[in-house]
């Protein structure tokens, strides 16, 4: 449950399903929780309007939940066990007083412990608010005013000016009539206000005592967080709104800057959205010499000039996603990859299997809860990804992008020399490749950024190489430049590809595996 990517485990579960004496309930999953079970159960109805269901699971969520919470709450009143302070020797008052503001902080993290899923790493944001806004609709669907009242009240404590739900709570209290009074439910006014005398001395402490707090709930209201931190959230709120605009920007196209490109395919003819084809990016005899690229860095000779052309198609590429689908940034390279995918020997016929199996770019597909987790190890930075192909002789392979639950397949892309699909890298993306079943299919996969920290170093430093060598080619006299273009390794410089050998043992790609840290530029392998 907590990997549902793991297809080995996956294929186990199958295998264990059609063993004679197995029922579906002989599974059970160790790791579940009840309110988590509870939520996405009460999502999925609600999702489907069946909000009868829907107020059930999540009332039961919630009641689950703040048992939980209670729970994580009680186990904050152990020892202090601070080692990295052990040097430092307070007086009785501050070690007091240190103490208690650990035990405050470590109570008001337990919000995010619950709302956190079972394998995940990051927590559902406005887990317990976000219960009532689903309930107090839930049951004015059921037609229960009083509860929906209710509920919407609640909401209000957390968030009390909350246009939309001051909005509703005119309507229920229309509904109900004026003499009918409505009350938010008592436990979560007491949770309120408890978490809030909290923060205020945590918030008090981080002021006159130093320190940090990360508050973990959004709906904080400002008055109670100090200028000082107010600053810093401020900060940190418009990064994070920046970052959002940039992914979620409506579809807007700018001009496309190279003759000849042709947009096979947009995103209407591929049923999805942020997606393209082009066509004729690169040209046959460009194909060509970059397949000879693939098959020398095997050997590890590589010859400068297709080197060079591998750096320059990326480019190329990079500026036709950059100008259409026009994020309002700039795109950087997070990731260049040259990669063979080769056929296996053997019984071909009727092959259903994956030669890279359905994820998305820059999340973990979560295909039963239907969510793409942003978190590690996902290359949560990737914003948008291309795949530039280079040939089309070989069977299988064609590119499929699914709905999120990874078995609806929504469009097949079939590659070819100068095809270029391009797509924005996160959940309304997930995609995979159908096994090559005969021959060798190669192709360039690019990741782009929009964050420039994230910019792919080795390619700065292999394109400052390129820059370089072209202008002490320039210096040199004619007869010698037509040497060094024609050189295939030898006696010209090193060119920026790694010598090592393609891996030639039978690897599937597997997302997170590769390390971010250490990106090498012009990667060139095999994969079956
Ligand atoms: O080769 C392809 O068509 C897609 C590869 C891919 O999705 C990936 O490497 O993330
Ligand atoms: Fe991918």
């Amino acid at each position: 449950m907590a990997n549902p990517q793991h297809l080995q485990m996956r294929e186990d579960i199958e295998k264990y399903q059609r063993m004679a004496g197995v029922k579906s309930d002989s599974f059970r999953d160790l790791e579940a929780v009840p309110h988590w079970r509870a939520y996405e159960t009460g999502v999925q109805h609600y999702k489907v309007d069946e909000y009868q269901e829907a107020v059930v699971k999540l009332e039961e969520s919630l009641k689950e939940a703040l048992l939980a919470l209670e729970d994580c709450r009680a186990l904050c009143e152990g020892p202090w066990e601070d080692e990295t302070e052990e040097e430092i020797q307070p007086g009785l008052y501050e070690a007091v007083a240190a103490h208690y503001i650990q035990v405050l902080k470590c109570r008001q993290q337990c919000v995010l412990d619950i709302a956190t899923k079972p394998g995940r790493v990051s927590a559902t944001e406005d887990f317990i608010p976000s219960h009532f806004d689903l309930l107090q609709f839930a049951y004015n669907q059921v037609g229960n005013q009083a509860l929906a009242a209710e509920c919407a009240a609640s909401y209000l404590l957390f968030y009390p000016m909350d246009e939309s739900m001051l909005e509703k709570m005119k309507y229920y209290q229309t509904e109900l009539g004026e003499g009918v009074s409505v009350t938010a439910r008592e436990n979560i006014y007491h949770y309120v206000q408890q978490s809030l005398k909290e923060k205020k001395l945590i918030y008090y402490a981080v002021e006159h005592l130093g320190g940090t707090f990360n508050d973990p709930d959004l709906w904080t209201s400002d008055e109670l967080i100090p200028e000082s931190q107010k600053q810093k959230r401020r900060e940190d709120q418009e990064k994070q709104r920046l970052e959002n605009l940039d992914v979620e920007q409506p579809e807007q196209r700018g001009p496309l800057f190279f003759e000849g490109l042709t947009i096979t395919q947009d995103s209407r003819q591929l049923n999805g959205s942020q997606r393209v084809v082009f066509d004729r990016v690169l040209t046959d005899s460009e194909c060509k010499d970059i397949l000879r690229l693939a098959k020398l860095a095997q050997d590890g000779a590589v010859n400068w000039r297709d080197a060079k052309l591998l750096l320059q198609a990326s480019e190329k590429s990079r500026k036709i996603v950059q100008s259409y689908f026009t994020p309002g940034k700039k795109l950087h390279f997070s990731f260049t990859h040259l990669v063979c995918r080769t056929a296996v020997e053997g019984e071909q016929d009727d092959r259903m299997d994956l030669s890279h199996p359905v994820h998305a770019d820059n999340c973990l597909l979560d295909p039963e809860g239907k969510e793409c987790w942003k978190e590690p190890p996902a290359y949560m930075y990737r914003d948008y990804s291309g795949i530039l192909y280079l040939n089309d002789d070989f069977k299988g392979g064609e590119l499929f992008f699914t709905e999120l639950n990874a078995v609806t397949v929504t469009a097949q892309v079939r590659p070819k020399c100068g095809r270029l699909v391009a797509f924005s890298s996160g959940g309304e993306n997930p995609h995979g490749v159908w096994a090559v079943t005969r021959g060798r299919r190669c192709a360039i996969a690019l990741w782009y950024t929009l964050s420039q920290e994230r910019a792919e170093q080795e390619r700065l430093e292999a394109e400052a190489l390129v820059k370089q060598r072209d202008m002490e080619q320039e210096k040199q006299p004619e007869d010698k430049q037509h040497q060094g273009l024609d050189d295939s390794g030898g006696t010209s410089p090193e060119p920026p590809v790694p010598k090592e050998r393609a891996r030639s043992t039978s690897q599937r790609h597997k997302l997170g595996s590769e390390s971010p840290q250490q990106p090498q530029e012009l990667r060139v392998r095999d994969e079956f």
